[in-house]
């Protein structure tokens, strides 16, 4: 910075003995928070973006994806990405032209931090490690996924409860618990949508307690079409791991446990959520989509690896069950090492060097639990972040879309430093019957994020539409998106899309239909047939428990401060 201007008296560093210094606002000089991971803490309306060839006219509606972007620099100076507030983007298409818009998410950690002008909460799912004026809030930064449903977006996090927003404007609306229905303290990031119900199937694991407290219980829910629960099932896994996806078929729910273990004792220490444990299998629970009992989940058991993302799951007609998912040979969260290393992550610049394969399984659920399984075929790729065509989850497929990893392209080391976020250079897409491979390289300086694939509106074949991905230029710090054939990759894009800024990298997001959006804001409005979304309006169980014993909460419903002067 000397070269811009000189203190009259040096800075202190921005960290010291870990802990941010006093008086300056400056963010770790790690790889989490520099180059293009710097948080941008952009809130933003950009109308009629730039963009160069010509958007198709019929895609109609809006692209949502999520980013963690920390709002401020963190309690400590070797916090994660993962750790970060949830900010939301949305991409309006209409009539070939795009508006942009971004919001945070206001969670409860959110208003709480805002009011006090600086980070309370500590480390990554850990509340043993945050400042006093939080404790009983609910901790969520809604980071992960961002999906539709029955007219508001809900951003979410599978260590709390998701967070309504109006998909118009990305306010937030609050706490949802589907007006009072879902109680449990920790909900999914990846609900499944069954297209041809139109449930959404759901679950959390490590519920039993506040969600940070290494429980093995699984709860199980379906919320159906008209936003009734039909379903709740609580289940116990053979350790607490992280579940983070899941698959579903007609009548089953398949959850990939993976061995990243949780440990109260580390937790209470101030150590990390997760450790990983290279000698633990990886497990599948299957549990029945209906009239589930405790007792009826089957655990089946393979050699060690670490799950990815779910493409499509199906049941074949002998009743056995297809999944399809990715899966590293390794631990891909690097910063959650295995418990015998430092308590504290050590460097967070090691890149990961996997091989991240696509693994078919084919799952018998009558095997008695705790059979051991291989998987039934790979299918040659390295990737992550596998999309399908919705329209057809819980049937027999034949296209999937991911990022894709291709370390034999040349890749700009000297203009862009390590690839963040991983070096996915090139968008694949894949036909299980033919195992055709369609790809595109994006160039030696860019990545992509997860592709979304968007239906023709007039068309029910799989496959036939687009896919939509954001481009990370890493050299430049800025994104496109680009909009391609999503049956013809290789042909590169149609259509990019300029924004002019830099995002952060984000994890997952979905389109959804102008039709889908104008209908439910219909129902929605004030004295429409559903009326509009409320916030839950109740604590938690678990906070229940700490306001009986003498704790003030002001959290929920509320706002989101607990013995913070409250002004806003
Ligand atoms: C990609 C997986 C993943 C798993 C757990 C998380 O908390 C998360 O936060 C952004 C992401
Ligand atoms: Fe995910």
């Amino acid at each position: 910075m000397a070269h811009l201007f000189s203190l009259a008296t040096p800075p202190p560093p921005a960290y010291e003995n870990g802990k941010p210094s006093e008086g300056q606002i400056k963010y770790p000089n790690t790889g989490f928070f520099q180059g293009f991971n710097k948080p941008s803490r952009l809130e933003a309306d950009i109308y009629t973006l730039e963009t160069t060839g010509t958007i198709p006219k019929d895609i109609n509606g809006t692209f949502y994806r999520v980013q963690p972007d920390h709002r401020f620099p963190p309690l400590f100076e070797e916090d994660i990405h993962f750790n970060g507030d949830g900010s939301v983007s949305a991409f309006k298409f209409e009539n070939g032209l795009v508006d942009f818009k971004q919001r945070y998410v206001h969670t409860e950690r959110f208003k709480a931090e805002k009011k006090a002008r600086r980070s309370l909460l500590g480390r990554y799912r850990n509340p043993w490690t945050d400042n006093e004026m939080v404790k009983g809030i609910v901790r969520t930064a809604s980071n992960t996924n961002v999906v539709f449903w029955r007219g508001v977006l809900l951003a979410m996090k599978e260590d709390g409860p998701p967070f309504a927003m109006n998909p118009d404007t990305l306010e937030t609306i609050g706490r949802y618990d589907f007006d009072g229905q879902v109680q449990s303290p920790t909900f999914t990031a990846h609900p499944k949508f069954d297209p041809e119900t139109g449930e959404m199937v759901c679950y959390g694991y490590e519920a039993g307690g506040d969600g940070h407290d290494a429980s093995c219980d699984i709860v199980v829910y379906t919320i159906d079409k008209d936003g009734k629960k039909t379903e709740e099932c609580w289940y116990k896994a053979p350790f607490c791991g992280m579940i983070h996806d899941c698959a579903i078929t007609k009548n089953y729910l398949i959850l990939p446990l993976t061995p990243l273990k949780v440990d109260l004792e580390r937790l209470k220490k101030g150590g990390n959520h997760f450790a990983w444990d290279p000698d633990e299998d990886q497990w599948y629970g299957i549990v029945p989509r209906r009239n589930g009992k405790p007792e009826d989940i089957v655990w089946l058991r393979a050699d060690n690896g670490f799950h990815g993302h779910v493409a499509g799951s199906y049941e074949t007609p002998d009743g056995k069950i297809i999944v399809d998912l990715t899966i590293a040979s390794g631990n891909v969260f690097y910063f959650f090492p295995p418990p015998s290393s430092s308590p504290t992550p050590p460097a967070l610049l090691r890149p990961n060097k996997f091989l991240s394969d696509t693994y078919r399984w084919t799952l018998d659920p009558s095997l008695p639990s705790g059979s051991r399984i291989t998987p039934t075929r790979t299918y040659g790729t390295n990737g992550e972040f596998s999309r399908i065509d919705d329209r057809y989850l819980t049937k027999p497929y034949n296209h999937f879309w991911q990022c894709q990893i291709d370390p034999t392209k040349h890749y700009d080391f000297a203009k862009c430093g390590p690839p963040a976020g991983g070096l996915f250079n090139v968008l694949g897409h894949f036909e299980w019957d033919t195992g055709r491979k369609d790809t595109w390289w994006a160039g030696p300086t860019c990545t992509f994020q997860e592709p979304a694939f968007i239906p023709k509106p007039d068309s029910a074949k799989e496959g036939d539409g687009y896919l939509v991905a954001l481009l990370n230029h890493l050299d430049v710090l800025r994104n496109d998106i680009l909009i391609f054939d999503a049956l013809n990759l290789a042909q590169g894009p149609l259509a990019a899309i300029h924004l002019p800024v830099k995002l952060r990298l984000g994890l997952h997001g979905n389109f959804v239909e102008q039709k889908d959006l104008d209908e439910w804001s219909e129902r929605r409005k004030e004295g429409g047939v559903v009326g509009p979304a409320k916030a839950a309006t109740e604590p938690l169980p678990w906070q229940k428990k700490l306001i009986e014993e003498g704790l003030k909460i002001n959290g929920y419903g509320g706002d989101g401060t607990n013995g913070l002067n409250a002004h806003s």
